[in-house]
């Protein structure tokens, strides 16, 4: 019988042939740990009284509160860096960026990978078929003190996008539209097996990114893509990790990326998504563009293209927030932050920025803020009233120059 990408990954690593129910232990390849979580993680293997196993199989990204907001979290900080260093843990310090995009661009998740984190997102790693998975301190901590951890081979839903996406229908669209149909538990413990066919293939590494971040959003304990295109040009893929034909998967669906139109995921649920036109004109006063969902230089690109020559609509701050140095870097070289600067954008550190609320653009009651992140919970920004709208770096983009939801479509037509 065939297996599935997470059977054939878990099967590699146990070294035996493993099927969805199965319990495993497998050696992990990289641990990632971010800032807010590495006080209970070194907490937990002080209490063990161990160190990690392969020091340089961990790594530590300062990225939620980065720079420190407070005292508290400057002490914190403080216990990481001196913890890291007499353990010889690598730690991607102030301004690196989003854990996700950093451990992506140093090479830290590879193709047949396990990666496991702090983070729930840690299904991003998926967009180069790695077994990315989030899980708490405690686990997280025995993986880094054993080198391996324990898991139940999950059952997989397969996901097929098919076609190519219309103009100015983003990969974030698609993303919400998988998580729509899914629904918020809809994978629960399951992993997401993606697809691309019949031009879908088409889709970048940063768009397999943003498709993998939000399998999470459905419960999903891992989320991989089927190496294609741009991963099989630039990673080194094994020839056993591509599914079988006969594969058993617990459900399937299909999405035909050629008839999606632009998305956002309304308030309090990621899985309440619309089309943009169903909430247009609602009011806005923060539009954030950033995240490991779509803080990548395309997504920053795709925001200034829209944003090129306009001004962002007096009373609305746009705050954009690259996923990492390397994206700011780019954003520089390219002329892209000249024109959102030009715009009247705020940037901001690369890190997670007000992803979560904790700082650099918390809400205050009443607050509508668009953003391209991936949760839109109560409370998760700040006021427990304030409302999250998800979608695309276009979406937002045109947004915040049209001071209410919008495309940038609809945009043209009303300048025109
Ligand atoms: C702080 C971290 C544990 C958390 C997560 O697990 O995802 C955060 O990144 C988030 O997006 O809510
Ligand atoms: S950018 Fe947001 S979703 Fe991503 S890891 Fe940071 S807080 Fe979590």
């Amino acid at each position: 019988m065939g297996q599935t990408l997470a059977e054939k990954i878990l099967s590699q690593k146990a070294g035996r042939r493993v099927e969805a129910g199965e319990l495993v232990v497998v050696e992990v390849d990289q641990v990632m740990v971010v800032d807010s979580i590495a006080g209970s993680f070194i907490r937990r293997l002080e209490y063990l009284e161990a160190s990690p196993r392969y020091p340089e199989r961990v790594s530590i990204v300062i990225d939620h509160v980065a720079p420190a907001a407070n005292l508290e979290v400057a002490k914190a900080q403080k216990e990481i860096r001196e913890w890291a260093g007499r353990h010889g843990v690598r730690v991607f310090d102030v301004g690196r960026g989003v854990c996700h995009q950093v451990l992506m661009e140093e090479g830290l998740a590879q193709p047949g990978w396990i990666v496991v984190g702090s983070d729930s997102h840690s299904t991003t790693y998926g967009a180069v078929a790695a077994f990315g998975t989030g899980m708490g301190a405690t686990d997280v901590a025995l993986a880094a003190a054993s080198g391996r951890t324990w898991l139940r081979v999950p059952e997989t839903v397969k996901v097929v996008f098919r076609g190519r996406l219309p103009k100015g229908v983003t990969a974030k669209d698609a993303a919400l539209e998988m998580v729509r149909l899914l629904g918020a538990d809809g994978a629960t413990y399951m992993a997401v097996e993606i697809h691309l066919l019949e031009g879908a293939e088409g889709l970048t590494l940063g768009e397999r990114m943003t498709l993998a971040n939000l399998t999470v959003e459905a419960g999903a304990k891992a989320g991989l893509v089927v190496p294609s295109g741009e991963v099989l040009a630039r990673y080194e893929v094994p020839p056993w990790l591509f599914p079988d034909p006969e594969a058993r998967y617990a459900k399937t669906l299909e999405i035909d990326l050629s008839a999606l139109t632009p998305r956002v995921s309304v308030p309090f649920y990621v899985d309440n998504v619309h089309e943009v036109t169903a909430v247009k004109g609602k009011r806005v006063d923060q539009v954030f563009i950033g995240t490991c969902t779509n803080g990548r230089i395309e997504d920053l690109r795709a925001a200034a293209e829209v944003l090129r020559g306009r001004k962002v609509a007096p009373g609305v701050r746009l705050l954009v927030i690259p996923a990492s140095s390397q994206v700011l870097e780019e954003a520089a070289r390219d002329g892209t932050l000249l024109t959102l600067l030009e715009a009247g954008a705020t940037i901001g550190t690369p890190g997670c920025g007000p992803c979560m609320g904790r700082h650099m653009g918390v809400l205050a009651p009443g607050e509508v803020c668009v953003s391209t992140s991936n949760r839109n919970f109560r409370g998760r920004m700040g006021a427990p009233d304030a409302e999250i709208y998800l979608a695309s770096p276009r979406v937002a983009a045109a947004s915040a120059v049209a001071g209410y939801l919008t495309t940038p479509e609809e945009l043209e037509e009303v300048h025109a």
